[in-house]
């Protein structure tokens, strides 16, 4: 059911100064940073030949990332995110596997534009699993 590895995701506490570092320190190619409300995060892409690494900071209030930032002050990494042919029917499968689909279970739009989900980590060998529809 999952698909290609479409990014792997970093919370840290400085945006800016992680975008640095990607950037001059291991050369990556690194976007503008782009703030998305609906998820509580601002994001910062690299894109490698393969895949891609997710820069995440917090953004207002109640942020989902911010706890784990209280536990990793100096940041870390937070998921890995494939992608599915079809949403609805991998949370559907997943559902009746007993997986713990966070949120209302219902897709929200990603930052491709793309509806995803969260697994509950727990439940995943301890990560944390996003799905992005293909
Ligand atoms: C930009 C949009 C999108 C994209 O398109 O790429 C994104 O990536 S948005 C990214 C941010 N959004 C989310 O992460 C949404 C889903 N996440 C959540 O709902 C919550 O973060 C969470 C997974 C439910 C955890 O919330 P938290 O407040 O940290 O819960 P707890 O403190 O109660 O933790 C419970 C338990 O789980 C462990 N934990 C928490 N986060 C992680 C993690 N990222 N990886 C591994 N384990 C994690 C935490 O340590 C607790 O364990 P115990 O202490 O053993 O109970
Ligand atoms: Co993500």
């Amino acid at each position: 059911m999952i698909g290609r590895l479409n990014h792997v995701a970093i919370v840290v506490p400085d945006l800016a100064a992680a975008s640095r570092l990607y950037a001059e320190t291991l050369g990556g190619k690194v976007s503008a940073p782009v703030a998305q409300p609906a998820h509580g995060v601002t994001v910062v892409f690299v894109e490698l030949p393969n895949t891609k690494i997710e820069l995440l900071e917090p953004l207002g209030e109640g942020s989902p990332v911010k706890s784990f930032l209280d536990r990793n002050p100096s940041g870390g990494m937070h998921h890995v995110c494939y992608e599915v042919d079809d949403i609805l029917a991998a949370r559907d499968h997943l559902k009746a596997e007993g997986a713990r689909v966070l949120g209302d279970g219902e897709p929200k739009i990603g930052a491709h534009d793309k509806p995803v989900l969260f697994l509950h980590p727990k439940d995943f060998c301890g990560t944390l699993v996003e799905l992005e529809q293909a």
